[in-house]
This record gives C-alpha cells, structure tokens and sequence, in this order.
C-alpha cells in the first residue's frame, strides 16, 4: 500500500508511556496535522517516524517498505524544525546542500536541485548569505528548502511557523498551502495553532493521553467530535458542556439542564447508551442572546467579550453552569445582567457517561 503507516506503536520515557498502540494511515501527498495538549506526544510521534527516537513496539511502513529500523536519512523523509537548524557557519546554498553532499550525489546535480528549491521558494537571491543575515521567515523557507531538494516521500513538519510573528505567519501559511500544490510529497505537521490546523489539513489527528482521540477531517472534527475531550479541545472559545438529564420517549433525544429548562436535540434516542445522565454540549454559536420573549433560559453575565461585528457573552446559568454565548455586536449586555439565552437544540451535541459523542445524524 503506497503512504505511510504506523501500526501499533509505543514509547515510554523512563517509565512514563507517552504514546500507547497507535495505528495511523496517511495517503500520498495527503496532508496530515498532528494536534494535541503539550505533552501528548506529537513531537515524539513525529521524531519516531523521522527515526531521530525509537518506539519501543510497533512497526513504520512507507510506501510498503519498513522504515523504522532504517537511519533517518535512508528512509525517504524530511523534517524541518521549529528553530530550523541551520549551521551558523555555511551560507543558504551550503546549508541546503548539506544532506545531498553527505548522501554523495554529483556536485551538478547538488547545484540544480539548490537551485530549483531556491526558486520555488523564492530565496534564489539570498544563496550566498549566512542565516545570521536573515530574517526568520527567510531563515524558515531556507529550512524548508533544505527539506525539499531531497524530494521526500514525505514532510515531517514540527511547528514549523511558531516562531513566526502573526503577519509573517499568516503569509508563510499561504506559501505552505502553495508549496503542498507543487510537490509530490505527503506532509505531517505538528501544531499548536488550531486555525492553521483547520486551514492546511486535509485531516486532523487529534491526541491526549497517550493516544489518537479522533482523526478526520477539519469540518467532521468541529462538527462531530469523537469525545469530550475533542468537543472541548477543538473550537475557540470553548464549546460549553452541560450536565443533563435524558427524558424518557420521543425518537430525538430530549434533556433537562440543571437550571429545569427543558432542551429538544436532534439526536436519535435510540443511539444513546441506558442511563439517564448525559452531558449536553453548545458551541457559542448556538447559544444567542436574545429577548426574553425568544429565550429558552436565562443567565447571568459574567464576561461581555466585543469582538466588533458580534460579542461573546460568558454567563451563568441558574443553576451556577458557564456557558458562553454569542449577541449582536451592539449588544448592551453587561456584568451583573440577567439575560435571555436562546439554546438552539436541534445543533447540540450529547456526551455519554463515557465521553462519547452523539451528534444529529449527518445532513
Ligand atoms: N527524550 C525524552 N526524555 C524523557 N522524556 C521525554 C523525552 N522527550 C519527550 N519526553 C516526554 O514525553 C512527553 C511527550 O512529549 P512530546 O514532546 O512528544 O509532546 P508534544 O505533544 O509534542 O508536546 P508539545 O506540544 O509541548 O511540543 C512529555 O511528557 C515529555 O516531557
């Protein structure tokens, strides 16, 4: 099968295991963001494919071939850092050269790939300067372009925009996504950054404790969380999560919030699991601050965030439970006001005793 695969693969630092059996599949030229709380093992995921770390159980396979017990630089991948590495002492052509010169390909050849990757990437004038004498953008596509010219199978990327200023790190993202058009290669990058996940993947791996929660694309991530932990995870601000109780009958689920007011969702009942305790999950969006004529509860403003064409409010509901809410821009709501909230149910999300997910069925 052409791609990568990993398949059960393990690692522990001491005696504390930070990655735990995970199996993934990544297709050709497909583009993969691995994203997760510091700590959750991404970088060593990424670092166990690049074969600077080794698992401790599990197998690499690469375009049907096993990598893992191979040095990294016979596996057919690249990785570029996110304090990139250059060698202080060798100009942009050296520094980029660098790998092809270990691997002993012929000089001419050396010169043209330098040389192509340098135009791609729109540093062809700087090949003659030392990193000291760029700006860290130059320096980040100059360790891209180190990357490149060894036309790998595949791009291990690990946070390679963090270092970037906001402006810097919008641009180089476009350039990221162009980049990903002209080559052949399948990327993996590591990020914090959620927008940039959502923007350059195709599909999202999402870890926590030691494992892969969900992996799907960006939109299926946001709307159709495999957990709590994801729902929570994914989404800024934060979805609220509510604790509820199921009514009895009725095809779609009905719940009861804590503060007594009753919510109709558009999840099948049947789909949940025995029991009467769940937790009901609201993205802002579906929370709107309203008249009290149109509202299904109310709450009290603890926080009125005015983001310009609309606000986010952070209030309480009677019964003391956050929830953020969206208002018009022009809101007056203040800290200390009741306000009427209108919980729109039928776009809600449940969660089971155990975390899952239950969506409305997929339109
Ligand atoms: N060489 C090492 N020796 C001991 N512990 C390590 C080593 N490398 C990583 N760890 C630990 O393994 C865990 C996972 O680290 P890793 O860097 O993979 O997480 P991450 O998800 O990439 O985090 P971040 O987002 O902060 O970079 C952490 O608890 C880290 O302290």
């Amino acid at each position: 099968m052409p791609g990568l695969q990993l398949r059960g693969v393990a690692k522990s630092f001491r005696n504390t295991e930070v990655l735990s059996n995970v199996d993934l599949d990544v297709a050709p030229r497909e583009f993969i963001a691995f994203l997760g709380p510091s700590g959750s093992g991404k970088s060593t995921l990424l670092r166990i494919i690049a074969g600077l770390e080794t698992a401790d159980a599990g197998e690499v396979i690469l375009d049907d071939r096993r990598i893992d017990g191979l040095p990294p630089g016979q596996r057919g991948v690249a990785m570029v850092f996110q304090h990139y590495a250059l060698y202080p002492h060798m100009s942009v052509r050296q520094n980029m050269a660098f790998g092809l010169r270990n691997a002993r390909v012929p000089q001419d050849q050396i010169d043209r790939l330098v040389e192509d990757a340098a135009r791609v990437l729109e540093i062809d004038p700087l090949l003659e300067r030392k990193p000291a004498q760029l700006s860290g953008g130059q320096r980040q596509r100059v360790a891209i372009g180190r990357a490149i010219v060894k036309s790998p199978k595949l791009f291990l990327l690990d946070e390679p925009l963090s270092n970037l200023d906001a402006a810097l790190r919008l641009r180089t993202r476009v350039e990221l996504a162009q980049l990903r058009e002209r080559v052949e290669s399948a990327f993996i990058m590591v990020t914090h950054d959620q927008a940039e996940a959502m923007t350059l993947a195709d599909r999202i791996v999402v870890f926590n404790d030691r494992r892969i929660q969900q992996i799907a694309a960006p939109m299926e991530i946001y709307a159709r969380p495999a957990n709590r932990f994801v729902a929570q995870f994914v989404g800024s601000p934060a979805m609220s999560i509510l604790p509820a109780t199921l009514a009895d009958g009725g095809t779609l689920a009905s719940v009861k919030l804590g503060d007594g007011s009753r919510i109709d969702t558009s999840v099948g009942r049947d789909s949940l699991p025995a029991g009467a305790q769940v937790e009901l999950g609201l993205r802002p969006e579906h929370v709107r601050v309203v008249l009290s004529g149109e509202a299904n509860t109310e709450a009290t403003v603890d926080l009125v965030e005015r983001l310009g064409e609309r606000s986010l409010v952070y209030a309480r509901l009677r019964d003391g439970q956050q929830v953020t809410a969206e208002a018009e821009g022009t809101t007056t709501a203040k800290v200390g006001d009741t306000v009427g909230l209108r919980i729109d149910g039928a776009a809600a999300h449940l969660f089971g005793p155990d975390g899952t997910g239950y969506h409305r069925a997929a339109a």
